[in-house]
This record gives structure tokens, C-alpha cells and sequence, in this order.
């Protein structure tokens, strides 16, 4: 495992720290260090000579601060410092105590201090155990409205460490260099608008430590592009046939949403999937079947309303031919009958959109305890808080780990910080997308596609969160290629499915 998997908490990453001292590492080496990697980071964005401002705080945070603000002032920056604590912990004061002597200008008031091009953020970092308050609090909204760049050195101060809650207020930060570990605040979807472009500073902590404190397997982990290409189903065997290659069958769409069966079945395309079916309202037919020539499309029987009334297989196949089957995109809500019909297949089965609002309508847990194999649940928050009204979902990773144990499923929930849960509380984290996503059928992507992929690995050994987890990454890097391409405004849900190739042969 690299160390960009690893995702730690609070109390996590003080024992990692503790072991590191107590095997003989000085912690103000370590500080020297974590401060010199920091420095040659900031060398490069910012150009000698610029005026930069220095946050410095009471606990290490502020030491870290404060190496950064004497090895700037030796490379030729000028540097001052705000520090409005009265009391400092020992290192800290040592640090304090010679950037005094060497007259780096220090205030205390916010009312006294001078222009700025960039700002370095020192004022806490995982020890923040409280409301920012009083004074502090008004200097933070100061910065924030200043409009200057601002780097937050291991997290922007105010954030809370583990659920990325604003504690009082936080600093809105242009980047964040966080030390050594991810922080898992960082990786929660409060947290966005004030980390900016983070970035680890790896310190070289040693892989036993780690393990020692989060587990061989840790619970919580960060998708990455390794993580994620190496479940891909490639390279191909040389020797295979279509059917080997995974058989998906898709239920969805309806006369009032037809796009949202094409759109799914286009990211199920993209899965290079073996074989593709879809079971869509007969009206709809002739339509799937021009748009994708290469799928089987069944028609099923209509209700009065223009939904998929049964699902009419043909003959001589049942449920249990598939692979793995997606369903809800276009659905409706008109015929509830549809979900605890599907339910019954024994392969892995993907429920999205109306499938999910059906499935809170009739009882979630209930309904997914009688499954004999893996069920997805890809709900967003709306869906989520239907399926499971009970959860708070103010810390979304703690609210995925309980739906997924109560309902026995793997939870996806979608956002700008999409994260996996399965039942075992193993949670996948997607750390970057982008918000050009937010827009009608850009799930029904992911369905098809995420559909495609748990087809495919049928007899090999990949967990099934693990293809959750990569089909997540695909479809935001999908988004991510499409929208530095055509801007924000460009990624509506067809082009994005023209996105998801060009993503894995960059
Ligand atoms: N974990 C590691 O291995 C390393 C950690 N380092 C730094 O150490 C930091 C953690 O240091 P600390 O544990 O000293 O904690 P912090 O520097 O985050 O702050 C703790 C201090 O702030 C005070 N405080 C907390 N909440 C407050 C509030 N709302 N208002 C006013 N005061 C408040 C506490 O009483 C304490 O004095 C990390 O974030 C990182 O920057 C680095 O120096 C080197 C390596
Ligand atoms: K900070």
C-alpha cells in the first residue's frame, strides 16, 4: 500500500506520532524536518522576495509554523509573524523566542498588520479540540476576506481532524499541505470549501507504525489511480468468448424517461462488459435498440403509465443468468411490485434512483435482508436519507458504515466526496471530482458502468467495494478530462460517457 491509501483520525495520527517518539525520533528533528519539506513545497509556488504572513498557533501547528517563517526569512522573503497566544507549548516558544531574535516582526492585533501577498496557516492542526472563539475567530474571518492565498499547514484551522465540521470558523485555504497521513477531514464533503488543492507532505513515516496503529487492512482507505486501475478486468484473457467476459442485465427506463435507460447503458458500455441486456418498457424498444445495436433489448409488458410492469425475460433465460444486474435509472415509482421481484436474483445487484425510492417505500431493511448475494445501493443524500431516516448523516462516513452494516449492502453515497461503504464498515473514499457531475443523468453513467464492471469480475478475487469504489473513480476522472476540456458547463451526461475511454488510455 502507498501512503496516499491511508487515511487516519485525530487520536490515529497521535499514535502513530507517539510510537515514532517513543522509538527515539526527537520530536523537534521531526519538526525541523516536516518544516524543511514544507518550506521547499512553498519555494515553488511562491517567488522570493513576496511578503508572507505567518499564522502561528499555541501547539505544534504554530512550531511547524515557525520553522517555515525563519527558513523563508534566511531564503530572502519577507516574513511576519501574527502570534496572539499568551502561552505556548515549550517547542513552540523555543521556535518563538528566535524568530524574535532574529527581529522578524511579530503582532498580536489584527489592526497592525502590514500587506501580504500569501498567507501561511499555523494556527492549529489536529489538537483543535474546541470552538475557534473571540479574537482568534474575528482574525479568521479577517484572512478569509482578504481574498490572498492561503496555505494551511497539515489542516485548515477551525476544521475538525476526523469530520471535517467547522469548529466556531475556519480558514478558507487556497492549498493544504497535509503532514504525513491523510487527515480523514479532509476527505469529508463539509470540509470542501476550505481545504483548496491538498497535497501529503510525506515525512517518511515508517509502514510498521502505521500498521501498528490503523491495522493491516485499514478501515478506511483513499482511492487513487493505482488503487483503482488494478481491479480493472485487464488485460483481457487471451483466450475468452463474450460470455466470459460478464453478462449484465439493466431494468430501467420508461415512456417518461427513456434518456435515463440509454444514458445508463451507454456507461455500461464503456465497462467493456461481454454482454449487455436491458429490459426496458416495449414502447421503448426500437429506440434502445438504435442508440445501442450491440445490446439485447428486451421489452417488457407496460403499465397503464408507460413503466415496466414485469420483467418479461426470454425464454429459456431467468434472473439468475446474469452476472450482475443494475437496476432503477428511469424507472418510475409506478410499479413498487418491480423491486421485490428483482431482489430475488442471486447474483450482485445495483440498485439506483427510483429501485432506491421504491426500496425506502416498502422497507429497506427488511427488503434487503431475504438477498441471498451482494446487493449496491448508489443512492445521493436525498435517497440516502429515504432509504435510511434514522442515520445522521452529518459525518457521511460514519453514516455510510451504519447503513451498510443495518442493511447488509455496500453503500455508495454520491457527492462531491463520493464514499463506499460495505457491511463490515471497509470504507473507500473518492478524493477528487468535480462539480461539472452535478447534473441530471450523470448517474445513470456510473449505474451502467459500475454494472459493466461488477459483471466482469465474476471467479476472480476482487472485493466487490473494490469495483465500487472503481467505478466511482472512473466516472469523476471521466468528469474531471471532460470538464478541463469543455469547461464546467460542458459535461452533461452524454459527453461524460465519451469521457470514460479517454480516461484509461491517458
Ligand atoms: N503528527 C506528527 O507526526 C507531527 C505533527 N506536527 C504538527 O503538530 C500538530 C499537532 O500539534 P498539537 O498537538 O500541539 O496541536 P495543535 O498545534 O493543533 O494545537 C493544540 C493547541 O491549541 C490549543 N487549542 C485547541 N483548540 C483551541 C481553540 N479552539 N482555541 C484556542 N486554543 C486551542 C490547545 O490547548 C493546544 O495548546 C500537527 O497538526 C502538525 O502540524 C509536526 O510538528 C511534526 C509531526
Ligand atoms: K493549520
Amino acid at each position: 500500500m502507498t501512503k496516499e491509501q491511508f487515511v487516519v483520525t485525530a487520536t490515529q495520527m497521535r499514535q502513530i506520532e507517539a510510537r515514532i517518539f517513543t522509538a527515539g525520533m526527537p520530536v523537534a528533528a521531526l519538526m525541523e524536518k516536516v518544516g524543511g519539506l514544507i518550506c521547499q513545497r512553498l519555494q515553488a509556488i511562491i517567488s522570493p522576495g513576496k511578503c508572507v504572513g505567518i499564522l502561528v498557533g499555541p501547539g505544534h501547528n504554530g512550531g511547524d509554523a515557525l520553522v517555515v517563517a525563519r527558513e523563508l526569512h534566511f531564503r530572502g522573503y519577507q516574513v511576519w509573524i501574527y502570534q496572539p497566544f499568551s502561552k505556548l507549548k515549550e517547542l513552540t516558544s523555543q521556535h518563538f523566542q528566535y524568530t524574535q531574535s532574529l527581529k522578524i516582526p511579530c503582532y498580536q492585533e489584527i489592526s497592525q498588520l502590514p500587506s501580504y501577498d500569501f498567507l501561511i496557516d499555523g494556527l492549529f492542526g489536529f489538537g483543535l479540540e474546541r470552538e475557534i472563539t473571540d479574537s482568534i475567530a474575528a482574525a479568521v474571518n479577517y484572512f478569509n476576506n482578504k481574498n490572498q492565498p492561503i496555505i494551511s499547514i497539515d489542516i485548515p484551522s477551525g476544521l475538525h481532524t476526523d469530520t471535517g465540521e467547522v469548529l466556531g470558523t475556519a480558514i478558507q485555504a487556497t492549498y493544504t499541505f497535509c503532514l504525513g497521513l491523510w487527515k480523514q477531514g479532509l476527505l469529508q464533503e463539509q470540509a470542501l470549501p476550505y481545504v483548496g488543492k491538498a497535497e501529503l507532505i510525506d515525512f517518511d513515516i515508517p509502514l510498521a507504525d502505521i500498521h501498528a496503529v490503523i491495522g493491516d487492512i485499514p478501515k478506511i482507505k483513499r482511492i487513487t489511480q493505482t488503487t483503482a486501475l488494478s481491479t480493472l478486468p485487464l488485460p483481457r484473457p487471451l483466450i475468452t468468448h463474450k460470455y466470459k467476459q460478464g453478462h449484465l442485465l439493466l431494468i430501467c427506463g420508461s415512456q417518461r424517461y427513456a434518456g435515463g435507460a440509454i444514458l445508463t447503458g451507454l456507461g455500461a458500455r464503456a465497462s467493456g462488459v461481454g454482454m449487455l441486456s436491458i429490459a426496458v418498457p416495449e414502447s421503448l424498444k426500437m429506440l434502445l435498440v438504435s442508440q445501442l445495436p450491440e445490446a439485447l433489448i428486451i421489452g417488457c409488458p407496460e403499465t397503464e403509465t408507460g413503466a415496466i410492469a414485469s420483467v418479461q425475460l426470454p425464454e429459456n433465460i431467468d434472473l439468475n443468468s446474469f452476472t450482475a444486474i443494475a437496476c432503477g435509472p428511469g424507472l418510475t415509482k409506478d410499479n413498487i411490485s418491480i423491486i421485490p421481484e428483482i431482489t430475488k436474483c442471486e447474483c450482485p445487484l445495483i440498485l439506483d434512483a427510483d429501485a432506491l425510492n421504491i426500496l425506502a417505500q416498502i422497507g429497506t431493511i427488511p427488503t434487503l435482508k431475504q438477498r441471498k448475494s451482494a446487493t449496491v445501493l448508489t443512492p445521493h443524500t436525498g435517497e440516502f436519507k429515504r432509504l435510511f431516516p434514522n442515520i445522521d448523516h452529518t459525518d457521511r462516513i460514519k453514516a455510510i458504515q451504519t447503513a451498510a452494516q443495518e442493511s447488509g449492502a455496500i453503500v455508495l453515497l454520491k457527492g462531491a466526496r463520493t464514499a463506499i461503504s460495505n457491511p463490515q464498515g471497509n470504507v473507500w473514499i473518492n478524493p477528487e471530482s468535480t462539480p461539472a457531475l452535478a447534473r441530471g443523468g450523470s448517474g445513470d453513467v456510473l449505474t451502467g458502468l459500475l454494472g459493466g464492471l461488477l459483471a466482469q469480475i465474476m471467479n476472480k478475487e476482487i472485493f466487490i467495494e473494490d469495483i465500487v469504489a472503481t467505478a466511482a473513480w472512473w466516472h469523476s476522472q471521466a468528469g474531471i478530462l471532460a470538464a478541463q476540456a469543455r469547461t464546467e458547463l460542458g459535461v452533461d451526461a452524454f459527453t461524460l460517457t465519451q469521457y470514460l475511454m479517454p480516461v484509461l488510455k491517458k
